[in-house]
C-alpha cells in the first residue's frame, strides 16, 4: 500500500496537518450537474450510462472536480455519497435491492479511488438521519429523537464501507443532534470497523443544532472513557459558517484539548429556500489565512472546505497549511 494508514500518520506526525477538499455537491452543481433531487449529488452515478459509457459528461465532471481539487493541494478527498443513504435510494431511485445498492455504494467508492490515486486519502462520506428527511441544519428530529433508530437507517451504508479497502475513513457529516452523536458512538468495532470521524452541524452562536452546547458534547465523550470505539479518530464541525467556524473549534479544543479534531466550513454564503439561490456573503470577516491558521492552534489534523467552497478556497487552504505547519 502506498499509503501509510491514516491512524498511524495522525499519531506518528503530530504537526502533520491534511488538506480536505472543498464541497463536491455544489461543485458538481457549478460545473452543470442538476443535483436538485431527493438523492442529491448521488444522481449522477444512478444513471448506468455513468458506468457503461467511458465518455459519459458527468464522468468526465466528477473526473475534472477531483482532479481540480488535487491540483489545490487536497490529499484527503471524499465520495460523493452524502445523501446516498439504503432509504433514500431505494425510495427516489430505481435501484431498489439491497444487492443492487451495494454495487452502487462499491461502484463510487471504487471509481473515487481511481480518480485520486493510491497516494490521497479517501473518507466514505456518509451523511446525517436528517438528511433524508432535509433537517440536518435544523436538529429537529421530532419529539422523540432517542427512539430514533439510527443503527437500522445507516447499517447498509456501513456495511459497505467497513469492508471497501478503498476507503480509508468513514466521515459521519453534518449531525445535528446529540442523540444521533450518541448512537454512533455507541457502536463498537464490530459495527464500525474502520477509522471514523463525526463533523458536528452547528449554529452560528456555537451549539450544536439541538441547542447542546460544545462542552456537553465534549463531556458525552469523556464519559465513554475507555469504552469509547479505538476507531473514533476525529471529531470536528463541518457546514458551518466560515466567519465563526474559529471560535467555535476552540470552544471544542478547550474542552477536549487532547482529542484530534476537523473543519470544513462552508463558504459563508447562504442559502434561500424560497428563491433557490445562494446569497453571499457580504460580510466576510476573516480570510482562509487566519481561520485556517486558528484551527491548527486548536488541534485541528483535516482542514478543508463544504458546501460552495471550489477548488480556488482549497489552493488558499493548502497554503495556509503550508505556511503554519
Ligand atoms: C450539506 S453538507 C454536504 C457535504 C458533502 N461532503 C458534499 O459536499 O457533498
Ligand atoms: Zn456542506
Amino acid at each position: 500500500m502506498v499509503r501509510i494508514p491514516l491512524k498511524q500518520l495522525l499519531v506518528e506526525n503530530p504537526q502533520k496537518v491534511l488538506v480536505l477538499d472543498g464541497g463536491q455537491g455544489t461543485e458538481l452543481e457549478n460545473r452543470g450537474i442538476k443535483v436538485a433531487n431527493p438523492v442529491w449529488s448521488t444522481i449522477p452515478f444512478i444513471n448506468e450510462s455513468f458506468w457503461s459509457d467511458e465518455s459519459s459528461d458527468h464522468r468526465r465532471i466528477v473526473k475534472e472536480m477531483y482532479n481540480d481539487f488535487m491540483r489545490s493541494g487536497a490529499e484527503i478527498l471524499m465520495t460523493i455519497t452524502y445523501q446516498t443513504s439504503f432509504k433514500s435510494v431505494s425510495e427516489n431511485t430505481p435501484i431498489k435491492t439491497m444487492e443492487a445498492y451495494d454495487r452502487l455504494l462499491s461502484r463510487i467508492v471504487d471509481f473515487s479511488r481511481q480518480c485520486i490515486g493510491d497516494r490521497n486519502y479517501l473518507i466514505g462520506c456518509i451523511g446525517p438521519w436528517g438528511a433524508h428527511v432535509c433537517c440536518e441544519f435544523t436538529g429537529n428530529y421530532g419529539p422523540r429523537p432517542e427512539n430514533i433508530d439510527y443503527y437500522q437507517y445507516f447499517k447498509p451504508q456501513l456495511d459497505n464501507f467497513n469492508t471497501n479497502d478503498n476507503l480509508d475513513l468513514i466521515g459521519f457529516e453534518t449531525i445535528p443532534n446529540i442523540h444521533e452523536i450518541k448512537a454512533i458512538l455507541s457502536w463498537d468495532e464490530a459495527v464500525l470497523s474502520k477509522p471514523f470521524y463525526i463533523g458536528l452541524s452547528v449554529h452560528e452562536h456555537g451549539t450544536l443544532r439541538d441547542g447542546t452546547t460544545m462542552k456537553e458534547v465534549a463531556q458525552m465523550i469523556e464519559d465513554l472513557g475507555d469504552k469509547i470505539n479505538p476507531n473514533f479518530l476525529l471529531l470536528g464541525i463541518n457546514c458551518v459558517s466560515f466567519n465563526s467556524s474559529p471560535d467555535i473549534l476552540s470552544t471544542l479544543h478547550e474542552h477536549l484539548p487532547d482529542f484530534p479534531l476537523l473543519a470544513y466550513p462552508n463558504s459563508g454564503e447562504i442559502y434561500d429556500t424560497e428563491k433557490k439561490i445562494w446569497l453571499s456573503n457580504t460580510d466576510k470577516l476573516n480570510s482562509w489565512d487566519t481561520v485556517v491558521r486558528r484551527y491548527i492552534n486548536s488541534g485541528a489534523r483535516i482542514i478543508g472546505g463544504c458546501c460552495r467552497t471550489t477548488p480556488k478556497d482549497i489552493e488558499e487552504v493548502a497554503a495556509a497549511v503550508r505556511r503554519y505547519t
